[in-house]
């Protein structure tokens, strides 16, 4: 007998993920076409929660991730589409269910060992920051928040100021509700992330305080709920639209049921929730499933647990939601796997948004800012004030034009004297001041037309603060001009391309990283050998092939090295050594000795850097910064150690406690709200958690300690570079860049959510 469910008309996706495990049951099969998952039960297995006479189930998702789907298929599939709506403006929730051990957090946050095991939330954060650089044309302000909320009680894990222990060193938070029952967050900090590795941060820091502060007691990660809440703001510039959205991603506490059997073995109750809330969040689901199908439920108890207050406006609001479903493929976890499917089915039949909604009816958050508006409606003030003035005849209370002012007047008159069509305007606002400049201005002109009729009679001298506009077509350049800017730019070339030499060189002693803008400058610009860019110092004489100057190609990259280099104008002349040498001396790095020694750029880089004073500092740092990295890798690397060992004692620990809870279940009818006490092998393992948290803290506490050292060796390093030697600070522009470049890609995933891998 099989029961299947539907899952197609829902505005909340579900989507279920199988976690991999050595041996899969073999009662379990996955169909990723047809989306569906099939369960064949022995009827010996048919205990728990599981219906009595039923051996076969089958549920139906909006897709479905077999055991082998990677990280990135799983945002692509799942997060992706909720992830942009929100940079449109629409509220987006991603929450996972399921039972302790089913791969939530691994879903949710990552996996702590590998980069390519980055979960849901560092993806969310790279996308976010990835379309916010493509949308040029918008202003964005992204903020950051991150909630735990343990038995009932909400936490603020972001709060960077306290030395976090247990969780009660986390400041509480307590929701509050508006009168349009609207929940509000009191006491929870939201924090700027102007940049991915901001967020990321932000995000390691969360981690860090969850990890930290859960004690023996309470296995918070198992019994809490987690929510990383991103809000971006966005206007274009100017405009008093603002769009505000949100993106939650859940994180849900183990959702088991420690299930019994009457004395018959046929009645089978769900006795008790791990965890409470969850049962309220079912509660909820049921209300709105009853809803949605047009029941004649009208209350939906949201307001029985702090998570469903919470996510409110994701269930049943104005959202677009999307549930995973994780379970494990593990024989022994097949009657959880099948609640989860079950809970699932109940959710995909919540429409979000109105009764009415059979698709998606989220709305976008747009709201008028005030404080433009009011901007706005100044600058018009201040003009209607100016033009009413202008129309009563009164002066202008200010002094006479300036010069600059005078300037911009004439050449405004003459575009519109040059202008041939009717259309053209000329206009000053409201200003008599400005206006009669032009007036002048114009005046001028006419009388430079005369002065061309009357063949060179003048008519008086130019009236001042004005100039003549143009008589004729523009002047072209003497020849001999042309020929000297040539020459000037072909000597341009040959010190960019000495200073590309020595950038070279000084990557290849391992002064600056190479860079793709370093090679890329040393490479000709499109359609120009290479010689081009190599032309003889000594001389300052054209490269022998190629009749372009560098500077007449199209090529980008030379112009920008051109940008970064300050070289000194003087060396107009033939003779570049001489000018090259005096401006490299000014500079602090010596002076150049000769042509000869110029010629041989790995000389010239030799005699610069053997002049150059700062050396052996710059090489002590360097050495300081190399023995830090090193440190800085063996820590990460115990702090990973450590992360794995807590994570499996606590998988040992919950294996430990699902036993004995079924063990008591046997005996007898239990209390529902009964705690299980620790036994003695228990207590064993949270004393082994305590010691791995305790090498954790260390080991991250030096980390910390290491990066600020790190950056401050950054930092001198720099300013012994820029400040003994301005010259060289283009080559320290370029380093610079090629550090930013891995940087504002994926430093903060060197590890999970940024902390460092130990490879
Ligand atoms: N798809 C997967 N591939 C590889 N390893 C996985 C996968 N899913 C989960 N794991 C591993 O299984 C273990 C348990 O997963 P995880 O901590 O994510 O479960 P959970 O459902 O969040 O549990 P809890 O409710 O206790 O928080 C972790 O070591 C995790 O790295």
């Amino acid at each position: 007998m099989s029961a299947v469910q539907g899952a197609h008309s829902s505005s909340i996706g579900i989507f279920l993920r199988v976690k991999p495990v050595t041996r899969p049951s073999l009662g379990l099969s996955v169909n990723d076409t047809d989306h569906q998952i099939h369960f064949n039960l022995p009827r010996a297995l048919s205990l728990g929660p599981v219906n009595n006479q039923r051996e076969n189930y089958q549920f139906s998702f909006n897709g479905v991730l077999t055991a082998d789907a990677k990280q990135e298929e799983v945002f692509e599939r799942v997060a992706r589409n909720v992830v942009l709506g929100t940079l449109e403006g629409f509220n987006g929730t991603i929450f996972a269910y399921g039972q302790t051990g089913s791969g939530k957090t691994f879903t949710v946050t990552g996996g702590p060992e590998r980069y390519a095991d980055r979960g849901i939330i560092p993806r969310s954060i790279s996308v976010v920051f990835d379309e916010i650089a493509k949308r040029a044309e918008f202003n964005f302000l992204v903020h950051v928040s991150y909630l735990e909320i343990y038995n009932e009680v909400g936490y603020d894990l972001l709060d960077p100021d306290r030395d976090v222990r247990s969780l009660e060193d986390l400041p509480r938070v307590h929701v509050m509700e508006d009168d349009d029952g609207a929940a509000h967050m009191r006491n929870l900090s939201s924090h700027r992330a102007a940049s991915e590795e901001d967020a990321l941060n932000l995000l390691f820091l969360g981690d860090t305080n969850r990890t930290i502060s859960e004690t023996p007691l309470n296995q918070a990660s198992s019994r809490s709920h987690c929510i990383f809440t991103v809000t971006i703001e966005s206007r274009r510039p100017g405009e008093p639209m603002v769009r505000r959205s949100k993106l939650n991603l859940v994180d849900l506490a183990g959702s088991e049921r420690v299930s019994r059997t009457g004395i018959d073995g046929g009645i089978l109750k769900e006795a008790r929730y791990i965890n409470l809330s969850l049962h309220y969040l079912e509660q909820v689901i049921i209300a709105l499933q009853e809803r949605s199908t047009g029941g004649a439920r009208g209350h939906v108890p949201y307001r029985n647990s702090t998570m469903t207050m919470v996510l409110r406006d994701s269930l049943g609001g104005n959202c677009r939601t999307v549930m995973i479903a994780n379970i494990t493929a593990q024989h022994e976890m097949l009657d959880e796997s099948i609640s989860t499917c079950r809970f699932a089915q109940r959710v995909a039949l919540v429409a979000n948004q109105a009764s009415d909604a059979a698709c998606c009816m989220v709305t976008i958050n747009e709201d008028i800012d005030p404080d433009v508006v009011i901007k706005r409606l100044k600058v018009e003030n201040r003009e209607l004030k100016d033009e009413l003035r202008m129309l009563r005849g009164e002066g202008e209370d200010r002094g006479p034009l300036t010069a600059d002012e005078i300037e911009r007047v004439t050449t405004q008159a003459r575009s519109y004297v040059e202008d041939p069509s009717p259309e053209a305007t000329l206009s000053f606002g409201g200003s008599m001041l400005f206006i009669n400049a032009a007036f002048r201005a114009l005046k001028q002109a006419a009388r430079g037309n005369l002065l061309v009729a009357a063949k060179g009679q003048s008519l008086g001298p130019p009236i001042p603060g004005s100039q003549a506009l143009p008589k004729g077509p523009p002047a072209v350049a003497a020849p001999q001009e042309i020929q000297q800017l040539t020459e000037q730019i072909r000597q341009r070339d040959s010190e960019i391309a000495i200073l590309v030499g020595l950038v070279k060189k000084a990557q290849a002693a391992g002064f600056i990283p190479s860079s793709p803008a370093t090679s890329a400058a040393s490479r000709p610009a499109p359609g120009l050998p290479a010689a081009n860019l190599v032309a003889s110092p000594s001389t300052g004489s054209p490269p022998a092939a190629g009749p372009a100057p560098a500077s007449s190609g199209p090529g980008r990259q030379s112009g920008s090295i051109r940008k970064s280099v300050s070289m000194p104008v003087q060396s107009r002349q033939p003779g570049l050594a001489a000018s090259q040498s005096s401006s490299l001396a000014a500079t602090g790095l010596g002076s150049l000795p000769s042509q000869e020694v110029l010629a041989d750029r790995s000389r010239a880089f030799e005699a610069f850097r053997i002049s150059y004073s700062g050396n052996p500092v710059i090489d002590a740092n360097k050495a300081q910064l190399k023995a830090k990295y090193d440190e800085a890798k063996m820590h990460g690397q115990q702090v990973n150690a450590s992360k794995l060992s807590i994570e499996k004692l606590k998988g040992q620990i919950d294996r430990h406690r699902t036993y004995r809870s079924l063990a008591d279940i046997t005996k007898g009818p239990i209390d529902a709200d009964q705690e299980l006490e620790p036994d003695e092998k228990e207590m064993r393992l949270h004393g082994e958690v305590e010691q791995a948290k305790g090498r954790y803290k260390e080991a991250f506490a030096r980390l910390r300690t290491l990066k600020s050292e790190i950056e401050h060796l950054h930092r001198l390093l720099e300013h012994n570079r820029q400040a003994r030697h301005p010259v060289t600070s283009s080559f320290v522009g370029l380093r610079g860049r090629a550090q930013q470049a891995p940087t504002t890609g994926r430093t903060g995933s060197s590890g999970k959510h940024g902390e460092p891998l130990g490879g």
